[in-house]
Protein backbone atom coordinates (compact mmCIF):
# COMPACT_ATOMS: atom_id res chain seq x y z
CA UNK A 1 0.00 0.00 0.00
CA UNK A 2 0.88 3.56 -0.92
CA UNK A 3 0.47 5.91 1.89
CA UNK A 4 0.07 9.39 1.82
CA UNK A 5 -0.88 12.58 3.66
CA UNK A 6 -2.40 15.12 2.95
CA UNK A 7 -4.28 18.78 3.84
CA UNK A 8 -7.69 17.88 1.42
CA UNK A 9 -8.91 14.52 0.21
CA UNK A 10 -11.57 15.37 -2.17
CA UNK A 11 -13.66 12.25 -3.37
CA UNK A 12 -15.25 12.79 -6.94
CA UNK A 13 -13.99 15.08 -9.88
CA UNK A 14 -17.51 16.47 -11.32
CA UNK A 15 -18.82 20.25 -10.67
CA UNK A 16 -18.42 19.97 -6.74
CA UNK A 17 -14.85 17.92 -6.13
CA UNK A 18 -13.06 20.06 -9.14
CA UNK A 19 -14.55 23.39 -7.87
CA UNK A 20 -13.26 22.45 -4.05
CA UNK A 21 -9.96 20.94 -5.50
CA UNK A 22 -9.13 23.91 -8.00
CA UNK A 23 -10.09 26.48 -5.27
CA UNK A 24 -7.92 24.72 -2.64
CA UNK A 25 -4.95 23.98 -4.13
CA UNK A 26 -4.72 27.39 -5.82
CA UNK A 27 -5.07 28.63 -2.07
CA UNK A 28 -2.00 26.62 -1.28
CA UNK A 29 -3.53 23.62 0.76
CA UNK A 30 -2.15 20.09 -0.51
CA UNK A 31 -5.19 18.70 -2.28
CA UNK A 32 -5.57 15.22 -3.43
CA UNK A 33 -8.44 14.32 -5.59
CA UNK A 34 -9.88 11.09 -6.33
CA UNK A 35 -11.89 10.00 -9.52
CA UNK A 36 -13.16 6.77 -10.28
CA UNK A 37 -14.40 7.14 -13.80
CA UNK A 38 -14.78 10.25 -16.15
CA UNK A 39 -13.18 13.76 -14.67
CA UNK A 40 -15.96 16.42 -14.58
CA UNK A 41 -18.94 13.85 -13.98
CA UNK A 42 -22.52 14.08 -14.72
CA UNK A 43 -22.33 17.69 -16.26
CA UNK A 44 -19.73 17.60 -18.48
CA UNK A 45 -20.46 13.70 -19.35
CA UNK A 46 -23.89 12.88 -19.26
CA UNK A 47 -25.63 15.96 -17.63
CA UNK A 48 -26.22 19.73 -18.14
CA UNK A 49 -23.35 19.87 -21.28
CA UNK A 50 -24.80 17.32 -23.33
CA UNK A 51 -28.82 18.38 -22.76
CA UNK A 52 -27.99 21.44 -23.19
CA UNK A 53 -25.99 21.17 -26.61
CA UNK A 54 -28.76 18.33 -27.71
CA UNK A 55 -31.03 21.37 -27.01
CA UNK A 56 -28.87 23.34 -29.30
CA UNK A 57 -29.33 21.05 -32.21
CA UNK A 58 -33.04 20.83 -31.54
CA UNK A 59 -33.31 24.91 -31.32
CA UNK A 60 -31.73 25.57 -34.77
CA UNK A 61 -34.27 22.38 -36.69
CA UNK A 62 -36.98 24.25 -35.02
CA UNK A 63 -35.61 27.21 -36.30
CA UNK A 64 -35.61 26.76 -39.95
CA UNK A 65 -39.23 25.52 -40.09
CA UNK A 66 -40.20 28.82 -38.27
CA UNK A 67 -38.85 31.86 -40.24
CA UNK A 68 -41.75 32.89 -42.76
CA UNK A 69 -43.34 35.40 -39.79
CA UNK A 70 -39.96 37.23 -40.15
CA UNK A 71 -40.01 37.20 -44.19
CA UNK A 72 -37.54 34.50 -44.79
CA UNK A 73 -39.06 31.28 -46.27
CA UNK A 74 -39.47 28.44 -43.77
CA UNK A 75 -37.16 25.50 -44.85
CA UNK A 76 -38.17 21.95 -44.11
CA UNK A 77 -35.28 20.97 -41.40
CA UNK A 78 -33.56 17.76 -42.17
CA UNK A 79 -32.29 16.68 -38.71
CA UNK A 80 -29.63 13.75 -38.21
CA UNK A 81 -29.64 12.53 -34.81
CA UNK A 82 -26.63 11.13 -35.61
CA UNK A 83 -24.84 14.08 -36.30
CA UNK A 84 -26.10 15.75 -33.37
CA UNK A 85 -24.64 13.64 -31.55
CA UNK A 86 -21.34 14.49 -33.43
CA UNK A 87 -22.13 18.36 -31.95
CA UNK A 88 -23.01 17.18 -28.66
CA UNK A 89 -19.59 15.05 -28.36
CA UNK A 90 -18.01 17.88 -29.49
CA UNK A 91 -19.29 20.24 -27.10
CA UNK A 92 -18.00 17.68 -24.55
CA UNK A 93 -14.56 17.91 -26.11
CA UNK A 94 -14.44 21.18 -26.68
CA UNK A 95 -15.33 21.81 -22.53
CA UNK A 96 -12.96 18.71 -21.17
CA UNK A 97 -9.84 20.39 -20.75
CA UNK A 98 -11.11 22.44 -18.15
CA UNK A 99 -11.65 19.62 -16.45
CA UNK A 100 -9.01 17.15 -16.89
CA UNK A 101 -6.79 15.22 -15.30
CA UNK A 102 -3.83 17.18 -17.04
CA UNK A 103 -5.22 20.95 -16.01
CA UNK A 104 -5.58 20.14 -12.43
CA UNK A 105 -2.40 18.31 -12.12
CA UNK A 106 -1.02 21.82 -13.66
CA UNK A 107 -2.66 23.47 -10.68
CA UNK A 108 -1.01 21.18 -8.29
CA UNK A 109 -3.82 19.23 -7.64
CA UNK A 110 -2.42 14.93 -7.35
CA UNK A 111 -5.34 13.64 -8.98
CA UNK A 112 -5.72 9.91 -8.39
CA UNK A 113 -8.12 7.73 -11.00
CA UNK A 114 -9.20 5.18 -8.81
CA UNK A 115 -12.94 4.81 -6.55
CA UNK A 116 -12.43 5.48 -2.94
CA UNK A 117 -13.76 3.76 -0.19
CA UNK A 118 -13.39 4.90 3.78
CA UNK A 119 -11.43 2.14 6.03
CA UNK A 120 -12.00 4.35 9.21
CA UNK A 121 -12.90 7.61 10.12
CA UNK A 122 -9.65 8.92 9.43
CA UNK A 123 -8.69 7.06 6.17
CA UNK A 124 -9.50 6.57 2.90
CA UNK A 125 -8.60 3.54 0.37
CA UNK A 126 -8.40 4.22 -3.66
CA UNK A 127 -6.73 1.15 -5.46
CA UNK A 128 -3.41 0.97 -3.98
CA UNK A 129 -3.29 3.72 -2.27
CA UNK A 130 -4.03 4.75 1.28
CA UNK A 131 -4.79 8.56 2.13
CA UNK A 132 -5.24 9.96 5.66
CA UNK A 133 -6.53 13.74 5.38
CA UNK A 134 -7.02 16.76 7.61
CA UNK A 135 -10.04 17.37 5.75
CA UNK A 136 -12.25 14.87 3.42
CA UNK A 137 -14.69 16.17 1.01
CA UNK A 138 -17.69 13.33 -0.14
CA UNK A 139 -18.26 15.05 -3.54
CA UNK A 140 -19.56 11.60 -5.20
CA UNK A 141 -22.62 13.11 -7.08
CA UNK A 142 -25.69 10.87 -8.31
CA UNK A 143 -26.64 8.59 -10.51
CA UNK A 144 -30.08 8.20 -12.81
CA UNK A 145 -33.08 5.86 -10.01
CA UNK A 146 -33.97 3.19 -11.39
CA UNK A 147 -37.30 2.24 -9.85
CA UNK A 148 -38.20 -1.31 -9.22
CA UNK A 149 -40.97 -1.40 -12.01
CA UNK A 150 -41.77 -4.28 -12.80
CA UNK A 151 -40.63 -5.66 -16.27
CA UNK A 152 -38.01 -3.04 -16.51
CA UNK A 153 -35.47 -5.35 -16.44
CA UNK A 154 -36.45 -7.37 -19.32
CA UNK A 155 -36.36 -4.43 -21.92
CA UNK A 156 -33.57 -1.74 -23.03
CA UNK A 157 -34.03 1.42 -21.45
CA UNK A 158 -32.33 4.75 -21.46
CA UNK A 159 -31.04 6.87 -19.11
CA UNK A 160 -29.02 10.03 -18.85
CA UNK A 161 -25.83 7.90 -18.98
CA UNK A 162 -26.72 6.04 -21.97
CA UNK A 163 -29.21 8.64 -24.29
CA UNK A 164 -26.34 10.55 -25.24
CA UNK A 165 -24.42 7.77 -26.96
CA UNK A 166 -27.58 6.67 -28.77
CA UNK A 167 -26.92 7.40 -32.53
CA UNK A 168 -30.02 5.54 -33.97
CA UNK A 169 -32.97 8.16 -34.28
CA UNK A 170 -35.84 6.87 -31.68
CA UNK A 171 -38.88 6.35 -34.11
CA UNK A 172 -41.22 6.96 -30.77
CA UNK A 173 -39.50 7.83 -27.65
CA UNK A 174 -41.60 7.01 -24.45
CA UNK A 175 -39.74 9.18 -21.58
CA UNK A 176 -41.15 7.90 -17.94
CA UNK A 177 -40.79 11.11 -15.51
CA UNK A 178 -42.07 14.57 -16.57
CA UNK A 179 -39.41 16.77 -14.28
CA UNK A 180 -36.69 18.66 -16.05
CA UNK A 181 -34.63 16.04 -17.28
CA UNK A 182 -37.54 14.73 -19.02
CA UNK A 183 -39.24 17.39 -20.60
CA UNK A 184 -35.90 19.05 -21.67
CA UNK A 185 -34.93 15.89 -23.75
CA UNK A 186 -38.87 15.36 -24.73
CA UNK A 187 -38.33 19.14 -26.86
CA UNK A 188 -35.13 18.37 -27.75
CA UNK A 189 -36.50 14.96 -29.61
CA UNK A 190 -39.88 15.73 -31.03
CA UNK A 191 -37.92 18.95 -32.68
CA UNK A 192 -34.87 16.45 -33.82
CA UNK A 193 -38.02 14.60 -35.43
CA UNK A 194 -39.11 11.84 -33.49
CA UNK A 195 -42.36 11.05 -31.46
CA UNK A 196 -42.33 11.68 -28.11
CA UNK A 197 -44.75 10.73 -25.45
CA UNK A 198 -43.99 11.40 -21.35
CA UNK A 199 -45.55 9.37 -18.64
CA UNK A 200 -45.88 11.27 -15.61
CA UNK A 201 -46.91 9.53 -12.40
CA UNK A 202 -48.48 13.40 -10.70
CA UNK A 203 -47.59 16.75 -12.65
CA UNK A 204 -45.08 17.43 -15.24
CA UNK A 205 -42.55 19.89 -14.43
CA UNK A 206 -44.26 19.76 -10.43
CA UNK A 207 -41.71 20.93 -8.47
CA UNK A 208 -42.01 24.43 -10.26
CA UNK A 209 -44.83 27.43 -10.18
CA UNK A 210 -47.86 25.71 -11.84
CA UNK A 211 -48.80 28.94 -13.83
CA UNK A 212 -45.01 28.99 -15.00
CA UNK A 213 -45.18 25.12 -15.93
CA UNK A 214 -48.25 25.01 -17.83
CA UNK A 215 -47.02 27.73 -20.54
CA UNK A 216 -44.28 25.33 -21.00
CA UNK A 217 -46.54 22.39 -20.93
CA UNK A 218 -48.60 23.76 -23.29
CA UNK A 219 -45.53 24.64 -25.47
CA UNK A 220 -43.89 21.62 -25.89
CA UNK A 221 -47.99 20.00 -26.55
CA UNK A 222 -48.32 22.88 -29.48
CA UNK A 223 -44.99 21.39 -30.94
CA UNK A 224 -46.35 17.76 -30.69
CA UNK A 225 -44.82 16.52 -27.54
CA UNK A 226 -48.11 14.26 -25.93
CA UNK A 227 -47.67 14.55 -22.02
CA UNK A 228 -49.55 12.02 -19.59
CA UNK A 229 -50.10 13.27 -16.04
CA UNK A 230 -51.87 11.54 -13.50
CA UNK A 231 -50.19 8.29 -14.89
CA UNK A 232 -48.11 6.13 -13.15
CA UNK A 233 -46.49 3.44 -14.50
CA UNK A 234 -46.89 0.00 -13.12
CA UNK A 235 -45.57 -2.27 -15.79
CA UNK A 236 -42.92 -2.26 -18.60
CA UNK A 237 -43.43 -4.73 -21.02
CA UNK A 238 -42.53 -5.68 -24.93
CA UNK A 239 -39.07 -5.31 -26.26
CA UNK A 240 -36.34 -3.58 -28.31
CA UNK A 241 -38.44 -1.51 -30.84
CA UNK A 242 -41.96 -2.04 -29.54
CA UNK A 243 -41.83 -1.23 -25.79
CA UNK A 244 -45.20 -1.18 -23.93
CA UNK A 245 -46.12 0.73 -20.49
CA UNK A 246 -48.80 0.48 -18.80
CA UNK A 247 -50.35 2.66 -15.88
CA UNK A 248 -51.99 2.51 -12.69
CA UNK A 249 -55.01 4.29 -14.14
CA UNK A 250 -54.80 1.12 -16.95
CA UNK A 251 -53.75 2.93 -19.82
CA UNK A 252 -51.30 1.83 -22.37
CA UNK A 253 -48.15 3.23 -24.29
CA UNK A 254 -46.44 1.69 -27.20
CA UNK A 255 -43.20 3.41 -28.48
CA UNK A 256 -39.55 1.88 -29.94
CA UNK A 257 -37.36 3.43 -27.37
CA UNK A 258 -37.78 4.25 -23.46
CA UNK A 259 -35.92 6.74 -21.36
CA UNK A 260 -36.39 6.51 -17.37
CA UNK A 261 -36.14 9.76 -16.15
CA UNK A 262 -37.57 9.99 -12.42
CA UNK A 263 -35.14 11.46 -10.34
CA UNK A 264 -31.68 10.21 -9.08
CA UNK A 265 -30.21 8.22 -6.45
CA UNK A 266 -27.08 9.77 -4.26
CA UNK A 267 -23.74 7.75 -5.06
CA UNK A 268 -22.93 6.11 -1.53
CA UNK A 269 -22.81 2.28 -2.16
CA UNK A 270 -19.31 2.73 -2.70
CA UNK A 271 -17.93 4.63 0.13
CA UNK A 272 -18.24 2.24 3.10
CA UNK A 273 -20.04 5.49 4.79
CA UNK A 274 -20.56 3.36 8.00
CA UNK A 275 -16.89 2.64 8.58
CA UNK A 276 -16.56 6.50 8.84
CA UNK A 277 -19.46 6.73 10.97
CA UNK A 278 -21.16 9.07 8.39
CA UNK A 279 -25.12 8.76 8.38
CA UNK A 280 -27.11 9.35 5.63
CA UNK A 281 -31.02 10.43 5.24
CA UNK A 282 -33.60 10.60 2.42
CA UNK A 283 -31.87 10.53 -0.38
CA UNK A 284 -28.56 11.65 0.35
CA UNK A 285 -25.48 12.24 3.00
CA UNK A 286 -26.82 13.85 6.52
CA UNK A 287 -25.13 17.54 6.48
CA UNK A 288 -25.52 20.74 8.76
CA UNK A 289 -25.70 24.08 7.95
CA UNK A 290 -22.23 24.24 7.27
CA UNK A 291 -22.08 21.03 4.94
CA UNK A 292 -20.30 18.88 7.37
CA UNK A 293 -21.47 14.89 7.82
CA UNK A 294 -21.79 13.18 10.96
CA UNK A 295 -17.89 12.58 11.11
CA UNK A 296 -16.72 16.22 12.21
CA UNK A 297 -14.03 16.37 9.23
CA UNK A 298 -15.41 15.14 6.68
CA UNK A 299 -17.84 16.98 4.59
CA UNK A 300 -20.82 16.16 1.87
CA UNK A 301 -21.43 18.62 -1.23
CA UNK A 302 -22.90 18.92 -4.41
CA UNK A 303 -25.79 16.07 -5.41
CA UNK A 304 -24.67 13.97 -2.95
CA UNK A 305 -25.61 16.02 -0.06
CA UNK A 306 -28.71 15.26 -1.11
CA UNK A 307 -30.45 18.91 -1.34
CA UNK A 308 -30.82 21.28 -5.00
CA UNK A 309 -29.22 19.08 -7.29
CA UNK A 310 -27.69 21.35 -9.50
CA UNK A 311 -23.91 22.36 -10.70
CA UNK A 312 -24.36 25.87 -9.72
CA UNK A 313 -25.41 24.38 -6.06
CA UNK A 314 -22.44 22.42 -6.38
CA UNK A 315 -19.79 24.96 -6.92
CA UNK A 316 -21.31 27.06 -4.60
CA UNK A 317 -21.05 24.28 -1.48
CA UNK A 318 -17.48 24.49 -2.65
CA UNK A 319 -17.19 27.87 -1.93
CA UNK A 320 -18.96 27.71 1.49
CA UNK A 321 -16.40 24.94 2.19
CA UNK A 322 -13.46 25.99 1.03
CA UNK A 323 -13.67 29.10 3.67
CA UNK A 324 -13.79 26.98 6.71
CA UNK A 325 -11.75 23.53 5.76
CA UNK A 326 -8.78 26.24 4.83
CA UNK A 327 -9.67 29.09 7.08
CA UNK A 328 -11.27 27.17 9.87
CA UNK A 329 -13.90 30.32 9.70
CA UNK A 330 -17.54 29.75 10.32
CA UNK A 331 -19.04 29.06 6.91
CA UNK A 332 -23.32 28.44 6.39
CA UNK A 333 -25.20 27.39 3.71
CA UNK A 334 -28.03 29.40 2.49
CA UNK A 335 -30.35 28.78 -0.06
CA UNK A 336 -32.99 31.58 -0.70
CA UNK A 337 -30.78 33.03 -3.35
CA UNK A 338 -30.06 29.93 -5.58
CA UNK A 339 -31.74 29.89 -9.12
CA UNK A 340 -32.73 27.16 -11.50
CA UNK A 341 -33.88 27.01 -14.84
CA UNK A 342 -34.85 24.14 -17.09
CA UNK A 343 -33.93 24.97 -20.72
CA UNK A 344 -36.67 24.10 -22.61
CA UNK A 345 -37.98 26.95 -25.00
CA UNK A 346 -39.86 28.93 -23.28
CA UNK A 347 -37.07 28.28 -20.49
CA UNK A 348 -38.30 28.31 -16.84
CA UNK A 349 -36.88 29.78 -14.48
CA UNK A 350 -36.91 30.11 -10.43
CA UNK A 351 -35.13 32.16 -7.49
CA UNK A 352 -36.04 32.00 -3.84
CA UNK A 353 -40.11 31.40 -3.03
CA UNK A 354 -43.08 30.34 -5.58
CA UNK A 355 -45.88 32.41 -5.40
CA UNK A 356 -47.58 29.49 -3.37
CA UNK A 357 -44.63 29.38 -0.89
CA UNK A 358 -44.62 32.93 -0.32
CA UNK A 359 -48.50 33.20 0.43
CA UNK A 360 -48.29 30.70 2.98
CA UNK A 361 -44.96 32.43 4.78
CA UNK A 362 -46.24 36.09 4.45
CA UNK A 363 -49.77 35.78 4.20
CA UNK A 364 -52.01 39.19 3.01
CA UNK A 365 -48.87 41.10 3.38
CA UNK A 366 -47.58 39.45 0.15
CA UNK A 367 -47.59 41.44 -2.94
CA UNK A 368 -46.97 40.02 -7.10
CA UNK A 369 -45.93 42.14 -8.96
CA UNK A 370 -46.03 41.21 -12.76
CA UNK A 371 -44.87 41.72 -16.49
CA UNK A 372 -45.84 40.24 -19.58
CA UNK A 373 -43.51 39.34 -22.17
CA UNK A 374 -46.26 40.75 -24.97
CA UNK A 375 -45.48 44.35 -23.30
CA UNK A 376 -41.51 44.18 -24.12
CA UNK A 377 -40.62 45.33 -27.20
CA UNK A 378 -37.55 43.32 -27.77
CA UNK A 379 -39.62 40.22 -27.50
CA UNK A 380 -42.35 42.01 -30.13
CA UNK A 381 -39.68 42.38 -32.84
CA UNK A 382 -38.34 38.74 -32.35
CA UNK A 383 -41.99 37.24 -31.61
CA UNK A 384 -41.08 35.59 -28.33
CA UNK A 385 -43.76 37.14 -26.94
CA UNK A 386 -45.33 34.52 -24.26
CA UNK A 387 -44.20 34.57 -20.75
CA UNK A 388 -44.74 36.59 -17.71
CA UNK A 389 -42.46 37.58 -14.61
CA UNK A 390 -43.91 37.60 -11.48
CA UNK A 391 -42.07 38.92 -8.36
CA UNK A 392 -43.60 38.10 -4.67
CA UNK A 393 -42.26 41.21 -2.50
CA UNK A 394 -42.94 41.68 1.07
CA UNK A 395 -42.02 44.57 3.15
CA UNK A 396 -40.50 46.28 -0.30
CA UNK A 397 -38.14 43.60 -0.76
CA UNK A 398 -38.43 40.32 -2.99
CA UNK A 399 -38.43 37.09 -1.11
CA UNK A 400 -38.94 35.39 -5.45
CA UNK A 401 -39.11 35.50 -8.57
CA UNK A 402 -40.68 33.64 -11.25
CA UNK A 403 -39.34 33.66 -14.96
CA UNK A 404 -41.37 31.76 -17.74
CA UNK A 405 -40.20 32.93 -21.68
CA UNK A 406 -37.35 33.55 -23.48
CA UNK A 407 -33.96 33.46 -22.22
CA UNK A 408 -35.47 33.31 -18.69
CA UNK A 409 -32.70 31.36 -17.17
CA UNK A 410 -30.45 34.66 -18.21
CA UNK A 411 -32.81 37.14 -16.53
CA UNK A 412 -33.15 35.32 -13.52
CA UNK A 413 -29.38 36.04 -12.44
CA UNK A 414 -30.61 39.79 -11.35
CA UNK A 415 -32.95 38.08 -8.49
CA UNK A 416 -30.53 35.84 -7.50
CA UNK A 417 -28.46 39.07 -6.95
CA UNK A 418 -31.28 40.81 -5.26
CA UNK A 419 -32.24 37.91 -2.77
CA UNK A 420 -28.73 37.38 -1.63
CA UNK A 421 -27.76 40.99 -1.06
CA UNK A 422 -31.46 41.78 0.36
CA UNK A 423 -31.60 44.35 -1.85
CA UNK A 424 -34.97 46.52 -1.93
CA UNK A 425 -37.41 46.79 -4.93
CA UNK A 426 -36.59 50.39 -5.08
CA UNK A 427 -32.59 49.17 -5.93
CA UNK A 428 -34.04 47.19 -8.70
CA UNK A 429 -36.12 50.48 -10.09
CA UNK A 430 -33.09 52.38 -10.15
CA UNK A 431 -31.46 50.13 -12.88
CA UNK A 432 -31.35 51.16 -16.21
CA UNK A 433 -31.60 48.32 -18.52
CA UNK A 434 -30.69 49.23 -22.35
CA UNK A 435 -33.71 49.21 -25.02
CA UNK A 436 -34.74 47.27 -26.41
CA UNK A 437 -33.86 44.85 -23.95
CA UNK A 438 -35.25 41.38 -22.38
CA UNK A 439 -33.84 42.68 -19.64
CA UNK A 440 -36.22 45.37 -19.22
CA UNK A 441 -38.41 42.87 -17.93
CA UNK A 442 -36.95 42.80 -14.98
CA UNK A 443 -36.64 46.62 -14.57
CA UNK A 444 -40.83 46.54 -15.51
CA UNK A 445 -41.31 44.50 -12.79
CA UNK A 446 -39.74 46.48 -10.17
CA UNK A 447 -41.95 49.17 -11.65
CA UNK A 448 -45.20 47.50 -11.45
CA UNK A 449 -44.71 47.26 -7.78
CA UNK A 450 -44.10 51.28 -7.63
CA UNK A 451 -46.49 51.84 -10.61
CA UNK A 452 -49.83 52.00 -7.80
CA UNK A 453 -47.92 53.87 -5.24
CA UNK A 454 -47.15 56.42 -8.10
CA UNK A 455 -49.63 56.85 -10.25
CA UNK A 456 -52.54 55.74 -8.10
CA UNK A 457 -52.53 57.52 -4.86
CA UNK A 458 -54.06 60.53 -3.72
CA UNK A 459 -51.54 62.10 -1.98
CA UNK A 460 -48.90 62.13 -4.38
CA UNK A 461 -51.58 63.76 -6.71
CA UNK A 462 -51.91 66.27 -4.10
CA UNK A 463 -48.48 67.00 -3.56
CA UNK A 464 -47.99 67.37 -6.86
CA UNK A 465 -50.84 70.01 -7.60
CA UNK A 466 -49.52 71.88 -5.04
CA UNK A 467 -45.76 71.63 -6.00
CA UNK A 468 -47.14 73.04 -9.07
CA UNK A 469 -49.00 76.24 -7.45
CA UNK A 470 -45.74 77.58 -6.38
CA UNK A 471 -42.64 76.87 -8.88
CA UNK A 472 -42.43 79.24 -11.23
C1 LIG B 1 -29.53 15.13 -17.96
C2 LIG B 1 -29.11 16.11 -16.90
C3 LIG B 1 -29.12 17.46 -17.17
C4 LIG B 1 -28.71 18.36 -16.20
N1 LIG B 1 -28.75 19.69 -16.50
C5 LIG B 1 -28.37 20.59 -15.57
C6 LIG B 1 -28.37 21.98 -15.88
O1 LIG B 1 -28.71 22.39 -16.99
N2 LIG B 1 -27.96 22.84 -14.93
C7 LIG B 1 -27.56 22.41 -13.68
O2 LIG B 1 -27.20 23.24 -12.85
N3 LIG B 1 -27.56 21.09 -13.36
C8 LIG B 1 -27.95 20.19 -14.28
N4 LIG B 1 -27.92 18.85 -13.97
C9 LIG B 1 -27.48 18.45 -12.63
C10 LIG B 1 -25.95 18.42 -12.52
O3 LIG B 1 -25.41 17.59 -13.53
C11 LIG B 1 -25.52 17.92 -11.14
O4 LIG B 1 -26.21 18.65 -10.15
C12 LIG B 1 -24.03 18.07 -10.93
O5 LIG B 1 -23.30 17.34 -11.88
C13 LIG B 1 -23.65 17.59 -9.52
O6 LIG B 1 -22.28 17.72 -9.33
P1 LIG B 1 -21.55 16.79 -8.25
O7 LIG B 1 -20.12 17.28 -8.18
O8 LIG B 1 -22.32 16.72 -7.01
O9 LIG B 1 -21.58 15.32 -8.88
P2 LIG B 1 -21.08 14.75 -10.28
O10 LIG B 1 -20.92 15.80 -11.29
O11 LIG B 1 -21.97 13.61 -10.61
O12 LIG B 1 -19.62 14.17 -9.96
C14 LIG B 1 -19.41 13.11 -9.07
C15 LIG B 1 -18.16 12.37 -9.49
O13 LIG B 1 -17.75 11.49 -8.44
C16 LIG B 1 -17.27 10.28 -9.02
N5 LIG B 1 -17.36 9.25 -7.97
C17 LIG B 1 -18.48 8.66 -7.47
N6 LIG B 1 -18.16 7.82 -6.47
C18 LIG B 1 -16.81 7.88 -6.33
C19 LIG B 1 -15.87 7.25 -5.45
N7 LIG B 1 -16.27 6.41 -4.50
N8 LIG B 1 -14.55 7.53 -5.61
C20 LIG B 1 -14.13 8.39 -6.58
N9 LIG B 1 -14.96 9.01 -7.43
C21 LIG B 1 -16.29 8.78 -7.30
C22 LIG B 1 -18.18 10.06 -10.20
O14 LIG B 1 -17.57 9.19 -11.13
C23 LIG B 1 -18.37 11.49 -10.72
O15 LIG B 1 -17.40 11.80 -11.69
C24 LIG B 1 -28.30 17.91 -14.93
C25 LIG B 1 -28.28 16.55 -14.64
C26 LIG B 1 -28.67 15.65 -15.61
C27 LIG B 1 -28.63 14.18 -15.29
N1 LIG C 1 -31.98 22.49 -16.28
C1 LIG C 1 -31.53 21.92 -15.18
O1 LIG C 1 -30.98 22.54 -14.29
C2 LIG C 1 -31.65 20.44 -15.03
C3 LIG C 1 -31.97 19.64 -16.11
C4 LIG C 1 -32.09 18.27 -15.90
C5 LIG C 1 -31.87 17.75 -14.63
N2 LIG C 1 -31.55 18.55 -13.61
C6 LIG C 1 -31.34 17.99 -12.24
O2 LIG C 1 -31.53 16.60 -12.25
C7 LIG C 1 -32.51 16.24 -11.29
C8 LIG C 1 -33.22 15.01 -11.72
O3 LIG C 1 -34.11 15.28 -12.80
P1 LIG C 1 -35.32 14.31 -13.13
O4 LIG C 1 -36.13 14.99 -14.17
O5 LIG C 1 -34.84 12.93 -13.37
O6 LIG C 1 -36.03 14.16 -11.73
P2 LIG C 1 -37.25 14.85 -10.97
O7 LIG C 1 -37.28 14.22 -9.64
O8 LIG C 1 -37.17 16.32 -11.03
O9 LIG C 1 -38.54 14.40 -11.82
C9 LIG C 1 -38.89 13.06 -11.92
C10 LIG C 1 -40.36 12.94 -12.26
O10 LIG C 1 -40.66 11.55 -12.44
C11 LIG C 1 -41.94 11.30 -11.92
N3 LIG C 1 -42.03 9.85 -11.60
C12 LIG C 1 -41.35 9.17 -10.64
N4 LIG C 1 -41.68 7.86 -10.67
C13 LIG C 1 -42.57 7.69 -11.68
C14 LIG C 1 -43.27 6.58 -12.21
N5 LIG C 1 -43.12 5.33 -11.72
N6 LIG C 1 -44.11 6.78 -13.25
C15 LIG C 1 -44.26 8.01 -13.78
N7 LIG C 1 -43.63 9.12 -13.31
C16 LIG C 1 -42.79 8.96 -12.28
C17 LIG C 1 -42.04 12.19 -10.70
O11 LIG C 1 -43.37 12.45 -10.36
C18 LIG C 1 -41.29 13.46 -11.17
O12 LIG C 1 -42.15 14.41 -11.72
C19 LIG C 1 -33.39 17.47 -11.20
O13 LIG C 1 -34.10 17.53 -9.99
C20 LIG C 1 -32.38 18.58 -11.29
O14 LIG C 1 -31.82 18.78 -10.02
C21 LIG C 1 -31.44 19.89 -13.78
Amino acid sequence: MNRIECDLLVIGAGSGGLSVAAGASQMGADVVLLEGHRMGGDCLNYGCVPSKALLASAKAAYGQAHTAAFGVADQRPQPDYAAAKDHVHQVIGTIAPVDSQERFEGLGVRVIREFGHFTSETEVEAGPHRITARRIVIATGSSPLVPPVPGLDKVPFETNETLFDLREKPAHLLIIGGGPIGMEMAQAHVRLGCKVTVIEGQKALGKDDPEAAALVLEALRSEGVEIAEGAMVSRVGGQAGAIEVETKDGSTFHGTHLLMAVGRKANTDRLNLEAAGIETRGNGIKVDESLLTTNRRVYAIGDVAGGMQFTHVAGYHASVIIRSALFGLPSKVKASHIPWATYTDPELAQVGLTETQARDRYGVKLEVVRFEYEHNDRAIAERKTKGFIKVMVSGGRPVGATIAGHQAGELISLWSLALANRLKMSQIAAMVAPYPSFGEINKRAAGAYFSPRLFESSLVKRAVRLVQRWIP
